[in-house]
């Protein structure tokens, strides 16, 4: 910052108090000099004391300025700072909504008992895979699977029990089938399976060893010592062009067969 003390002028004080001293002394009073030199000592003073009274106003504004840029500086930090956390805060806000709405797509597609995937979504995945064999030729085989003889078991064993062995026969199935297949569960005791890309000789074989999977459960139970069950299924295999209903209303047919030829069994139409 400039001063007075270290401006050109820093020098004019004591040369108008030089000129003044002449001024003063009596014996330069008569000398033809004396008025002309002591107007040019009001002047020069006046000049001087303007130019000292403009460095002050400008050192003033100067601190003015400063400090202002000094607070607006603070001020746009603390909006920053603000800033980033109202985006902090909207990130974990977003991820918990986003989450949220994970687990509640998860809670609507799957079935509480079982775990399996619930009737809604395998209606879903069911269009998907027929609007997919539309367009593409791809097969599917459907498995309508259902457990034999199980009001005997409620009966029995008592509904909790019940719960038990679905429990169980959902875990075999889903333990059984390959990654890309689906079981879920279709209502009740009975569960479907829908096992992209298998023509119906290869749903056979799959489902051939699901069936002899579920004869070999057994779960302990009271009164009696165990539960053993079976299942019977209907098969089908995707026809071209077909909508959901008929290739499901198919494999229903084929397991009321199943059901009516003994139990037990498989029946592939
Ligand atoms: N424990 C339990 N029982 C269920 C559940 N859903 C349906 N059931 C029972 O499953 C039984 C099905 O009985 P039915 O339709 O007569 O069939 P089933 O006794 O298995 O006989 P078939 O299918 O002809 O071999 C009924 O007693 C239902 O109450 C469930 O979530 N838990």
């Amino acid at each position: 910052m400039n001063t007075a003390a270290d401006t050109p002028l820093s020098s004019g004080p004591a040369l108008l108090d030089e000129i003044r001293a002449l001024l003063d002394d009596p014996a330069l009073r008569g000398d033809p000099l004396h008025a002309p030199l002591a107007q040019l000592h009001a002047l020069a003073r006046e000049q001087h004391e303007r130019m000292a009274r403009l460095i002050r106003i400008s050192d003033g504004y100067h601190d003015w300025s400063q400090s202002r840029a000094e607070d607006l500086n603070a001020r746009f930090d603390h909006h920053v700072r603000r800033l980033e956390k109202l985006a902090r805060i909207s990130d974990r806000y977003q991820n918990s909504l986003r989450e949220l709405s994970e687990s509640l797509r998860e809670a609507s597609i799957t079935d509480a008992l079982t775990g399996l995937r619930n009737r809604r979504y395998l209606m879903e995945r069911l269009r998907e895979e027929n609007g997919l064999g539309k367009r593409s030729a791809q097969v599917y085989s459907l498995a309508m699977v259902d457990v034999d003889r199980f009001k005997a078991i409620n009966d029995r064993f008592g509904h909790e029990t019940g719960d038990i062995v679905l429990h169980r026969i959902a875990g075999a199935l889903q333990g059984a089938i390959r990654e890309h297949d689906i079981c879920g569960r279709w209502g009740g005791e009975e569960f479907l399976l829908i096992l992209p890309g298998t023509p119906l000789a290869d749903g056979c074989h799959l489902v051939e060893r699901l069936h002899t999977r579920i004869r070999d459960l057994y779960i302990d139970a009271e009164p009696g010592g165990g539960i053993q069950v079976s299942i019977s299924t209907g098969l089908t295999e995707y026809r071209p062009g077909e909508a959901p209903t008929h290739t499901l209303a198919r494999a229903d047919a084929a397991l009321l067969q199943a059901k009516e030829g003994g139990r037990d069994r498989l029946v592939a139409i």
